[in-house]
């Protein structure tokens, strides 16, 4: 029997996952759908030729008695109220990043999984299945490397839109780096500092771009992240983790090396959705599996927490330009 999924906000990645899940994956299927706008809502309905129920908002779709599962693919503000009523409801729910848009939200959620004594939310952070990551954690695992040391890292897009505001490149952009290196390297934050070099043309004026994040974790690995979302060139998410006896690098996407006019030449990726389409595929299989089977394993809230809990330090950062500390509380058993 298929998991009858249910799905908030069918915009961009909305959209996307109701057709993966309904063309690639198995095991699940999009029974309801919902969007304030509506028209959009039933023309993805359309576009996939699915039989969903188009409901008026979310909190309706979430107690629709045909609804097993909810995801929650609306603008990251609506993702707590979503999540709670889902919880509530005693329903599993897949959340996009970020889980909420602040620590405390994230924290509501906690408290109302703990109180219902099941994990029922997994986070969309998809970084954790893509193969070039994992190949990586193996590695420090397998302690090929000795101890991780320092982290070099770059999270450029090619460019953002006039809503995408200075704190966005942490609590939208930095968000992953800080869910991925905290699961990487089995660690947690310990402070950030925030610094801005020139600022490029390119960026509009309610945005500071590029910026870079310097974070320490608690066992003292030193992790520099760039951050540049108008680099223009390219979707390139880069990854270095230096240890004590070797270093493992982000493999690039595979790409064909074209030697051509004079020229040898990769491809670069101009978007998130093929850099991570695999990784999407692989974590949203593993939500369905989770959910027929009552225990789901991904990301969980209190990943979504910690995530946020650091974030909120480095907005702090931006504003103070000083070194911040982050105080991160001690994990629930309920979350071993
Ligand atoms: N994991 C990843 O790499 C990515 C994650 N995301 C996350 O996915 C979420 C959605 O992003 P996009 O699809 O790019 O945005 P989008 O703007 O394309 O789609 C969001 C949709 O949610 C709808 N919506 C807003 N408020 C709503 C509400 N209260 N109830 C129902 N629907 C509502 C909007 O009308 C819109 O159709 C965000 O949290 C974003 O951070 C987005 C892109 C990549
Ligand atoms: O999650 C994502 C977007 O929401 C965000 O805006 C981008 O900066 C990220 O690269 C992408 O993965």
């Amino acid at each position: 029997m298929s998991v009858k999924i249910g799905i908030i906000g069918t915009g961009m990645i909305g959209e996307e996952h109701a057709r993966r899940i309904t063309q690639q994956l198995t095991g699940g299927e999009i029974v309801a759908v919902t969007d304030v706008n509506l028209d959009q809502a039933r023309a993805v309905v359309d576009r996939l030729g699915v039989e969903a129920q188009v409901y008026e908002d979310g909190q309706a779709l979430i107690s629709a008695d045909n609804v097993d599962a909810v995801m929650v693919t609306s603008w990251g503000p609506t993702h707590e109220e979503y999540v709670l009523a889902a919880i509530n409801a005693g329903k599993p729910v897949f959340c996009e990043k970020p889980l909420a848009t602040t620590a405390e939200g994230c924290r509501h959620i906690i408290d109302a999984e703990i109180q219902a004594g099941k994990r029922l939310v997994q986070v969309g952070f998809m970084r954790r299945y893509d193969s070039g990551y994992q190949m990586m954690k193996a590695a420090i695992d397998g302690n090929r490397l000795g101890e991780p040391l320092i982290v070099h890292a770059a999270h450029r897009n090619p460019e953002v839109p006039e809503r995408y505001v200075t704190p966005m490149a942490i609590h939208d952009t930095l968000i992953h780096e800080l869910d991925t290196f905290r699961w990487l390297l089995d660690d947690d934050y310990k402070s950030a500092q925030v610094l801005f070099p020139r600022k490029t043309r390119h960026a509009h004026s309610k945005v500071e771009d590029p910026q870079i994040v310097l974070l320490e974790t608690v066992k003292g690995v030193r992790i520099d992240v760039e951050v540049f979302v108008n680099c223009k060139y390219g979707y390139d998410i880069q990854c270095d983790v230096v240890g004590e006896e070797g270093i493992a690098r982000l493999p690039e996407p595979q790409s064909l090396q074209l030697r051509q006019a004079g020229q040898r030449s990769n491809e670069i990726l101009m978007d998130w959705k093929k850099r991570f389409g695999e990784a999407f595929d692989v974590e949203l299989q593993a939500f369905i599996d989770g959910v027929a089977t009552g225990e789901l394993k991904g990301p969980s809230s209190w990943d979504g927490y910690a995530a946020a809990i650091a974030g909120d330090v480095c907005v702090k950062a931006q504003e103070s330009g000083a070194i911040e500390q982050i105080d991160m509380p001690e994990r629930p058993a309920f979350y071993a």
